[in-house]
């Protein structure tokens, strides 16, 4: 089953508009062709971006959304702004929205469905606390946050699942190739166990964590990893180029 590459790069909180067009423009002589990527700017970023890449191969990420279409909910954005500025992924549950911003896997739920409904697709991302692996429960908490944020949704086929450990990221410790790959399986067995074989064997699976030139390579080499989601090496043109080109340069 080949399922194509995504390599997406989540901006965070970095980039002003003149930067980001910097970014976005030194990416695209460089686009691979037989694979996916994204880029997910801030907010403010994404409609100067969206103009920029507009006819690219480059595709457009939000990194956060709230489950309403629209209404009174000041300082919020919705499914249906995204769609009009041009995002066609969506990163939700970030583990930096459920420490700091009070995500759980209700609102997840809530925001996943919402962006399906607008005809965006969910990158959904899981992943346990250093405290949680060192108690065995890694399994454990990827289930409750993979099942419990996906609740009875039927489009599966239109999400994407991130595994993201949280003491891999920003921390330059990489999950080693092997300790991914048993959990990226564990991830793809549950989808199949809810939603059927061919179901389990279509959804990609990205990596998450501390993902730089030199770890890509033989992180792409496991079976049911099939691609990255970037934090800090998303942000240099020359390292994000060359991680989307992995296997290549
Ligand atoms: O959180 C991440 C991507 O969403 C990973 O961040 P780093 O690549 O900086 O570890």
């Amino acid at each position: 089953m080949s399922r194509t590459p995504l390599i997406a790069g989540n901006w965070k909180m970095y980039k002003t508009i003149p930067e980001a067009l910097a970014l976005v423009k030194a990416l695209l002589p460089h686009l691979p062709k037989d694979r996916e990527v994204a880029v997910a700017p801030p907010f403010t970023a994404l409609y100067s971006v969206a103009s920029c890449i507009k006819g690219t191969a480059l595709k457009l990420a939000a990194q956060n959304v709230f489950w309403e279409r629209e209404g009174a909910y000041t300082g919020e954005i919705s499914p249906l702004m995204l769609k009009d500025v041009g995002c066609e992924y969506v990163i939700i549950g970030h583990s930096e929205r459920r420490q700091y911003f009070g995500e759980v896997d209700k609102t997840v739920t809530k925001k996943v469905n919402s962006v399906l409904e607008e005809g965006l697709k969910p990158i959904l991302c899981v992943g346990e606390r250093l405290e949680e692996r060192e108690k065995g429960e890694t399994f454990e908490i990827v289930k409750k946050q993979l099942i419990g944020g996906l609740g009875n949704i039927q489009e599966i086929q239109k999400i994407v699942i991130a595994y993201e450990p949280v003491w891999a990221i920003g921390t330059g410790k990489t999950a080693s190739p092997a300790q991914a790959q048993e959990v990226h399986k564990y991830l793809r067995h549950l989808v199949e166990e809810k939603w059927g074989r061919e179901n389990s064997e279509k959804i990609r699976i990205l990596y998450g964590g501390s993902v730089k030139p030199e770890n890509i390579d033989e992180l792409m080499q496991e079976e049911d990893i099939d691609g990255a989601l970037v934090g800090g090496a998303s942000l240099k043109a020359e390292t994000f180029v060359k991680i989307m080109n992995y296997g290549v340069t």
